[in-house]
């Protein structure tokens, strides 16, 4: 079966609200250093467009996270693949990802890391799905609301693809008959 994309949001339209996110945040840290900690993989491509469009000081660091078992995100149980390389004690700490969809990463990923003692912890995706939410996430700052739809592109994929498309599309499959 072969597939095509279908653009979701245009690379225009993301460019355009990573700048107003970028903005927001900058007013709302304004005088602080914000300390902003992608979510490997898929949040990589969001937190550097991010990055360069807030205007208080930034610091970065990376953490890498996969579903166990069987089932993988239906069990909810996450580990951690690679763990972030300072301490975030004390810091004003933003999680950037790319999307909040069952909710079962980012409740862990929260979770874990307020025991971390942070001074603040907030959260920014690109993308929410709300509709197959089945854990709640507070999240601080969403990019764009969107269907139940698998979505690529900027950060997102679809088995390992498409992680690079400067917009974000939904993944159609052509049937072989036609
Ligand atoms: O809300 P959830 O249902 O937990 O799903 C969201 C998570 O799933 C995807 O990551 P994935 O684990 O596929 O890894 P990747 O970022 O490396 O693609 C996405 O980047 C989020 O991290
Ligand atoms: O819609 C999606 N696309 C790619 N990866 C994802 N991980 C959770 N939801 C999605
Ligand atoms: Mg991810």
């Amino acid at each position: 079966m072969s597939e095509h994309i279908k653009v979701l949001l245009t690379e225009e339209e993301v460019d355009a609200k990573i700048q107003l996110i970028g903005e927001q945040i900058s007013r709302d840290y304004a005088g602080r250093q914000v300390h902003l900690i992608c979510v490997l993989k898929g949040g990589s491509f969001f937190m550097c467009e991010l990055a360069k469009r807030i205007t208080v000081p930034v610091s970065l660091d990376f953490m890498a996270v996969s579903s166990y078992g069987s089932g993988t995100k239906s069990g909810g149980v996450v580990k951690i693949v690679k763990d972030l390389d300072e301490p975030i004690r004390g810091k004003d700490v933003l999680v950037v990802e790319d999307i909040v969809d069952s909710g079962r990463t980012l409740s862990y990923l929260l979770e874990m890391l307020w025991a971390r003692g942070p001074e603040t912890l907030r959260l920014c995706t690109l993308l929410d799905k709300p509709e197959r939410r089945v854990v709640d996430v507070d999240v601080d700052y969403t990019g764009f609301q969107i269907p139940d739809k698998f979505v690529v592109g900027y950060g997102l994929d679809y088995d390992q693809r498409y992680r690079n498309l400067p917009y974000i599309g939904v993944v159609e499959f052509d049937s072989e008959e036609e």
